[in-house]
């Protein structure tokens, strides 16, 4: 039987370490070079932990299609476990019932399609005062950080139908809690050498610092949560029940989840998951969107009119509705997450039993790693794949709901990221607006040429620069 295991290509590596010594910040960008050369299905050996990284679309539709239910695991890594109470999310906690159940409340609560069209007044509301905010700018002739821009209105947004507050409630300004927010990414994605090197990875961890930084990015995040909990306390005048509303009610009804009551901890490392896992992700894309047409102002154009000749010059906003008419601005969408996607690693997975890809072995306790950053520029897929050309998807069926293994910026299969309508309707319509107001040219001095692409590491990849885009009023309404 042993004969018959196969075990992927892999690079050399060197005893202890194994390969973390080719793997750098940019992991996904490490990953898809070495993929080159050893292949769709490769082998590591990250210290003492055996890793599977898949980087096509074939390799990744066996895994999260046919052996979805054998590899639908969490790896219990350092940062994840720190910040998610030991793994109490949804995102981080292993496959089981616990897991099920938490993850279907958070689905029918706040993010089933009945849900997100609950939120569209929030939405409007914080759109709106992002073009405000937009128009303010343009009549000053001024540039606008569309990173922090994107970031505000999702922030804006999620914190008012998650946490039913906003912003201006709070002691944290959008800045801090972005701050928070970013460097609780930065731990979830680092390398923790506890998790990799056996014996004195712990060592490694204080030593470096990361530890301490870990704990202080935990501790920042308990006082937001616990300033949430005081503001929800009976008596204080809030409208209708929120999300937080909601799962104190059921902690104290003592509601079972999994084989647990469901405690403040549990409540924390949920509202930490959909906090992390909805603000970052919307704002990356619409960011990136917008970077990838200003380096393609012909792309720009095009999607622009398209928006205004559908919709004509009289609206002062668009609305949810009328994104239903706007193909190209949908084409836009996918060709962004198909160069960008925003978690390029997806999140990783534990093999839970053992199975076969093309041929080679995937054991039990495996990391799996699928890197749909690699898939999206796979040759033998797109052509051309360097170039942005939503045109790609004219005659095409790929769309991003986890069916599509070409494209896959949610995901597939059981683990697939469950805010699919919440996450593109938030793109679509941020998007749509931004783009159906104003008209954008470059800060004084600049060509469309120093516009970049660089990423900052993390679990999810944001533009590592700061995009600045002079706002221009597209007709006075
Ligand atoms: C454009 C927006 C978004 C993108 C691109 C995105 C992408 C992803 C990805 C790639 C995963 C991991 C899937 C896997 O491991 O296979 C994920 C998981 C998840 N996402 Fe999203 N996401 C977005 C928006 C949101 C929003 C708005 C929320 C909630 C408010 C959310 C909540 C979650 C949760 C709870 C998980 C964990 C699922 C599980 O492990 O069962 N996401 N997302």
């Amino acid at each position: 039987k042993r004969q018959n295991h196969r075990k992927a290509p892999s690079p050399p590596g060197f005893p202890i370490i194994g390969n973390l010594h080719q793997i750098g910040e940019l992991q996904h960008q490490s990953l898809w070079n070495l993929s080159k050369k050893y292949g769709p299905v490769m082998h590591l050996k990250l210290g003492k932990v055996p890793a599977v990284v898949l980087s096509s679309s074939e390799t990744a539709r066996k895994a999260l299609k046919d052996h979805d239910l054998d590899c639908c695991g969490r790896p219990s890594l350092a940062g994840p476990r720190d910040l998610s109470y030991n793994c109490l999310d949804i995102n981080f906690s292993p496959f089981g019932d616990y897991w099920k159940d938490i993850r279907r409340l958070t689905v029918q609560e706040l993010l089933s399609n009945r849900k997100v069209h609950s939120i569209q007044p929030i939405k409007d509301e914080e759109v709106k005062k992002l073009m405000d905010s937009m128009a303010e700018s343009a009549s000053q002739n001024i540039p606008v950080n569309l990173n922090e821009k994107f970031l505000n209105l999702t922030i804006s947004v999620i914190c008012r139908a998650v946490f039913g507050v906003s912003f201006e409630d709070t002691v944290l300004s959008n800045h801090t809690l972005y701050k928070l927010i970013r460097e609780a990414y930065m731990m979830l994605g680092s390398f923790s050498a506890s998790d990799y090197i056996p014996y004195v990875g712990w060592i490694i961890d204080r030593f470096t610092g990361l530890k301490g930084r870990r704990d202080k990015s935990v501790r920042g995040l308990d006082e937001f949560y616990e300033q949430m909990f005081d503001l929800h306390k009976v008596g204080k005048e809030r409208g209708s029940e929120d999300f937080v509303d909601l799962l104190l009610r059921l902690e104290k009804e003592e509601t079972v989840v999994g084989n647990d009551n469901l405690t403040k901890n549990h409540i924390k490392a949920i509202l930490m998951n959909v906090l992390l896992a909805g603000i970052d992700t919307s704002a990356i894309s619409m960011t990136w969107a917008m970077t990838e047409l200003a380096r393609n102002p012909s792309v720009m154009k095009k999607v622009q009119s398209e928006i205004r000749n559908q919709l004509g010059n009289n609206k002062s906003m668009i609305s949810i509705e009328d994104t239903d008419k706007l193909s190209y601005l949908k084409m836009v969408i996918k060709e962004t997450w198909r160069l960008h996607p925003p978690a390029p690693l997806l999140v990783a997975k534990e093999v839970i039993n053992e199975f076969e890809v093309n041929g080679y072995t995937i054991k039990p306790k495996s990391l799996l790693h699928v890197n749909v950053w690699a898939i999206g520029r796979d040759p033998d897929t797109w052509k051309d794949p360097e170039m942005f050309l939503p045109e790609r998807f004219i005659d095409s069926n790929i769309d991003p709901k986890g069916q599509n293994f070409e494209l896959l910026p949610f995901g597939a299969g059981r683990r697939m990221c469950p805010a699919v309508y919440m996450g593109t309707t938030m793109v679509e319509f941020g998007l749509a607006n931004m783009l159906y107001n104003f008209d954008w040219k470059l800060p004084e001095g600049m060509v469309v040429e120093d516009i970049d692409v660089e990423e900052a590491p993390g679990l999810t990849v944001s533009k590592k620069n700061a995009l600045l885009l002079v706002p221009v009023k597209y007709l006075d309404r």
